[in-house]
């Protein structure tokens, strides 16, 4: 195990107290939100948009993991393996305690956990009993690589942090009312009702969150906006005067733009066809789907930044599978306008839409038909803040706004309290 201490100024998009001591009587929420193989955490003071610490466990089931803990201006950064999350979860317990902020002392009124899939059952945040767990255990096949890790971050946290209340806020509840003609798919009535297939969408709590501030920022709430979530998990939104009227996750996080490791958008026969051809087991393709695709299948790599390092030394394989990721994503935005009937804003957010000015750069100039146009200065600005980055020639208002889903779901948390 290494561990490294810095200054830092590199922070969530929550204003970060420089005095970790919560104001007197200011109440926090511990927020987790568990990736597929990271966790994200922080603890907000809701109300001042504050973020009195945060962190992030990442590359969870590997064998190089790592931790990294800010508060007060201070980085910590420790470097060993992590078995699963609720390892990682406790290690990040044990870091509050030996480093601070103390837990005890901060006015924690409730941790507020992310998940991803609530299925048709949730069109809000619940406060967190064996009866929710055992919805969200059982939703566990449809949000196959985020709900156990859910599970685990709950279960640990519950036993740690046993005298506050638990809330769980759901990815899927933005988009519980999407119109039905988005939600249903053309399967049959009758299957699809008895199994509950429809769209449940994901990133929902991002995808609200973002299209709030958006509006805030050019002082409008009739906007018909696309948000683009861009991360390792990706998905795009349709909203309407704060209304989502789409989204391109599914039944699972698996449909939609191309991502990490997930295809996105496929034709299921593929799956008979594997199945039938190739002799392969529904567990293999589930996995071939889901972890083996993507910009990882196509590339050998999900992280953007080396796929970009592959482009610029000249590897063909690296450049189409970017134009298959921007080409899929035109197709989207396009798609959306349409539905929309218009398009006022597109915004980018997430690990990837908040940071690749060249991606951005590349998509807009594809949608110049819709009379998009990019600023480049504003684009390559590096402040991480919120920002138009379209010219004042454009007719639609393209932005970068950060998001921040441990805000919002430590803003939604206390609404049950
Ligand atoms: N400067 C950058 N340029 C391009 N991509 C980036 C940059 N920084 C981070 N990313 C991408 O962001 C992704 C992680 O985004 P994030 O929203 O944290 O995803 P998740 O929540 O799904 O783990 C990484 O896979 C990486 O490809
Ligand atoms: C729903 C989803 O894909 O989430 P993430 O991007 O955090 O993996
Ligand atoms: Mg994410």
């Amino acid at each position: 195990m290494t561990t490294t201490a810095t200054q830092t100024s590199t922070q969530p998009s929550t204003r970060t107290a420089s005095d970790p001591a919560p104001g007197a009587g200011s109440r926090t929420v511990l927020v987790i939100n568990s990736g597929s193989s990271s966790i994200k955490y922080q603890l907000v003071d809701p109300e001042a948009g504050l973020a009195l610490a945060s962190g992030l466990v990442e590359r969870i089931g590997e064998e190089e993991g790592a931790i990294i803990h800010r508060h007060g201006g201070q980085e910590l950064r420790i470097q060993a393996p992590i078995a699963d999350h609720g390892t990682g979860l406790a290690e990040v317990l044990r870091l509050f305690d030996e480093q601070g902020p103390d837990l005890s002392r901060a006015n924690v009124v409730a941790v507020g956990h992310r998940v991803v899939q609530g299925g048709r059952f949730f069109s809000g945040p619940a406060l967190i009993d064996d009866e929710v767990v055992d919805t969200i255990t059982e939703l566990v096949p449809l949000g196959p690589l985020h709900n156990p890790a859910h599970l685990k971050g709950i279960e640990v946290a519950r036993e740690l942090l046993a005298s506050v209340p638990h809330v769980a806020v759901f990815d899927t509840a933005f988009f519980q009312d999407l119109p039905e003609a988005a939600a249903r798919y053309a399967l049959n009535r009758e299957v699809a009702d008895t199994y509950s297939i429809r769209r449940y969408g994901a990133h929902g709590t991002s995808h609200q969150y973002v299209s709030g501030e958006v509006s805030a920022l050019l002082g409008r709430q009739d906007l018909k906006q696309v948000v683009l979530h861009l991360g390792n998990g990706a998905s795009a939104s349709a909203v309407v005067a704060g209304r989502a009227v789409d989204t391109s996750m599914g039944l699972t996080p698996l449909e939609g733009l191309v991502m990490g490791g997930r295809t996105g958008d496929i034709d299921p026969a593929a799956v008979f066809h594997l199945a039938r051809v190739a002799g392969m087991g529904i567990d293999e393709i589930d996995h071939l789907f889901n972890r083996a695709s993507g910009m990882k299948g196509l590339t050998g790599d999900n992280d953007m930044r080396e796929v970009w390092r592959r482009i610029d030394a000249g590897q063909a394989q690296a450049r189409e599978a970017m134009d298959i990721y921007v080409h899929r994503l035109v197709k989207y935005v396009g798609a959306y306008a349409a539905v929309m009937g218009g398009l006022d804003a597109l915004t980018f957010t997430a690990g990837i839409g908040e940071n690749d000015a060249r991606l951005r750069a590349e998509v807009v100039e594809r949608l110049g038909f819709l009379g998009a146009r990019i600023d480049p200065g504003a684009n390559t600005e590096r402040s991480g803040r919120a920002r138009v980055v379209s010219g004042s020639d454009s007719a639609v208002a393209v932005l970068v706004v950060p998001t921040n889903e441990e805000l919002a779901i430590a803003r939604q948390a206390v609404t049950l309290l």
